[in-house]
């Protein structure tokens, strides 16, 4: 499958500079979106995972079902303000801007190994922000798992302290 070819790129979105890569263009194809969960699962089956836990927005794309392949359960981390019940909260940077994220107090049981997902690895900043959380809370984190990875932007040092894996990388904008 060639997913390269499917995920559109757009100049200069959500501002100049940025080469954003599109993964809506592959989520409209059933036959590739499926391909793509398919992979992402594989990826975590030897790992004894408890928790798949995913990023707002997009890291719920590709969590969930993953999540679901697996009878896994899901923890999403959402942007301030979103969760209802007492939360923690993280800040971190973003390729473009900065951001916080918070999860649920409760959401994870100490000594339950999680698995992250998102679709993109570009800084790092969102992940490592999603680890910390999860770490806040006496979680176990064994593997960040990206369907894209922008290696140019050296998101692998930022995150050295834990296993990643990518399905598809980009070398240069
Ligand atoms: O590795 P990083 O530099 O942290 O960048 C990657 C993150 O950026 C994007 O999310 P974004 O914050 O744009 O939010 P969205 O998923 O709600 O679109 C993407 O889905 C990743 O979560
Ligand atoms: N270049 C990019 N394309 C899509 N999502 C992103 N998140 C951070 N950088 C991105």
């Amino acid at each position: 499958m060639d997913l390269k070819g499917m995920i559109r790129e757009i100049q200069d979105f959500p501002k100049e500079g940025i080469n954003f890569k599109d993964i809506t263009t592959i989520l409209k194809d059933g036959a590739a979106f499926t391909y793509v969960i398919d992979k992402l699962a594989a990826q975590l089956e030897d790992l004894e995972v408890d928790v798949i836990v995913g990023p707002e927005a997009r890291g719920f794309i590709v969590g969930t079902p993953v999540a679901y392949k697996l009878g896994k359960a899901f923890v999403p981390i959402r942007k301030p303000g979103k969760l209802p019940a007492e939360t923690v909260k993280y800040e971190y940077e973003l390729e473009y801007g900065t951001d916080a994220l918070e999860v649920h107090k409760d959401a994870i049981k100490p000594g339950q190994r999680v698995a992250i997902l998102d679709d993109l690895l570009a800084t790092g900043g969102t992940v490592l922000a999603t680890a910390k959380l999860i770490e806040e809370l006496g979680g176990t984190v064994v593997s960040l798992n990206f369907l894209i990875e922008l290696t140019f932007l050296r998101g692998r040092e930022t995150l050295k302290d834990y296993q990643v894996k990518t399905l598809v990388s980009y070398n240069e904008e």
